[in-house]
């Protein structure tokens, strides 16, 4: 890693910033339309029926140097049923893993109670986060600074914005203080492929999750998934060929399974759920290569939307 803040060699360009921002807020506070805000026409957001299964990248931002991600937590309410337990209970995990958090408050609905919940719950996310109050063009202003001081009193915010998704109104400066609170280091996309970023990303997880429902019992540690290209046809139909990495050779048997029986059967269940995503045809093409010591490498770790466990 380079250090450009010290040093007396040539001046250095500005560092760059880059980090995942996990949006949390209850339903229907905003979080589609803040995102629709933050990104403005750039970047395609992701289609809105995958949102409830699983987390994954809203929309991509470049302010100044800095990339910011956001991220979506899925399902963040108050959980009856099992099933619904075990989403939330990923979606949070969404919230450890991203480097800050933004919580969306409806200031129309106040601190009702699943706002309450959500506080609640986030005492125990260590990240700084970021208070957003959303729709303050349907509130008075007094009503909005009681708020912001009802929900600060409860919780430990970096910075509180007001802000109204659908005007715009407040939604540069959450942008530019994002900008300057995500860490120093590389863009996680590159810029010409932050378009496709979302989908690449999605498709990827969508098949390390197929490798892992297949293959849990036989493949003692979790493989990696890239999309490597994406490519939209003629047709319409999309061409996406992604690398499937493990760590020894005899993993890569297993993926592959006897005569490639696995890995076609991992690549027909993606190809579909991937498709029916994307809503045209879909030709996935799977590779598997062995790279050794890929668990050491801090980029397979950004890959997967994860922090790279310092201090090993
Ligand atoms: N008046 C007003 N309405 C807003 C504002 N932001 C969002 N809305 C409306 O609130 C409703 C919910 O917005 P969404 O962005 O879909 O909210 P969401 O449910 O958090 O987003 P998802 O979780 O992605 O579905 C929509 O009707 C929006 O138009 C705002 O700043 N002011």
């Amino acid at each position: 890693m380079t250090d450009n803040s010290q040093g007396d060699a040539a001046p250095a360009a500005p560092a760059t910033r880059c980090g995942f921002v996990a949006l949390i807020g209850a339903p229907n506070v905003g979080k589609s339309t803040l995102v629709n805000a933050l990104v403005g026409s750039k970047v395609t957001i992701v289609s809105r029926k995958v949102q409830t299964t699983r987390a994954l990248i809203r929309g991509i931002v470049i302010e100044d140097r800095s990339q910011i991600i956001l991220v979506d937590t899925p399902g963040i309410f108050s959980p009856k049923r099992r099933l619904d337990r075990a989403m939330v209970s990923t979606a949070w995990s969404g919230a450890h893993d991203a480097d800050l958090v933004c919580v969306l408050l409806d200031a129309k609905a106040g601190l009702d109670e699943e706002a309450d919940a959500i506080l609640t719950k986030l005492a125990s996310v260590d990240h700084e986060k970021i208070l957003v109050l959303n729709k303050i063009d349907l509130v008075p202003r007094e009503k909005l600074l009681a708020l912001a001081k009802a929900a600060n009193d409860r919780l430990k915010f970096a910075s509180t914005f007001m802000v109204s998704a659908l005007s715009g109104d407040g939604v540069g400066d959450l942008r530019h203080r994002l900008s300057e609170m995500v860490p120093p280091g590389p863009f996680h996309y590159p810029e010409d492929q932050m378009s496709d970023a979302p989908m690449r990303h999605l498709a990827a997880e969508i098949t390390r999750e197929k490798i892992f429902r297949q293959l849990h019992q036989e493949l003692p540690y979790q493989s990696t998934v890239e999309t490597d290209s994406w490519t939209e046809r003629k047709d319409k139909s999309i061409r996406i060929e992604q690398t499937i990495f493990v760590e020894r050779e005899s993993q890569r048997k297993i993926v592959l399974g006897k005569g490639g029986a696995a890995i076609k059967s991992i690549g027909a269940e993606a190809r579909k759920e991937i498709a029916e995503i994307v809503g045209v045809p879909v030709h996935l093409f799977l590779f598997v290569k062995v790279r050794e010591n890929w668990g050491d490498d801090p980029d397979r770790y950004r890959e997967m939307g994860l922090e790279f466990p310092k201090g090993k």
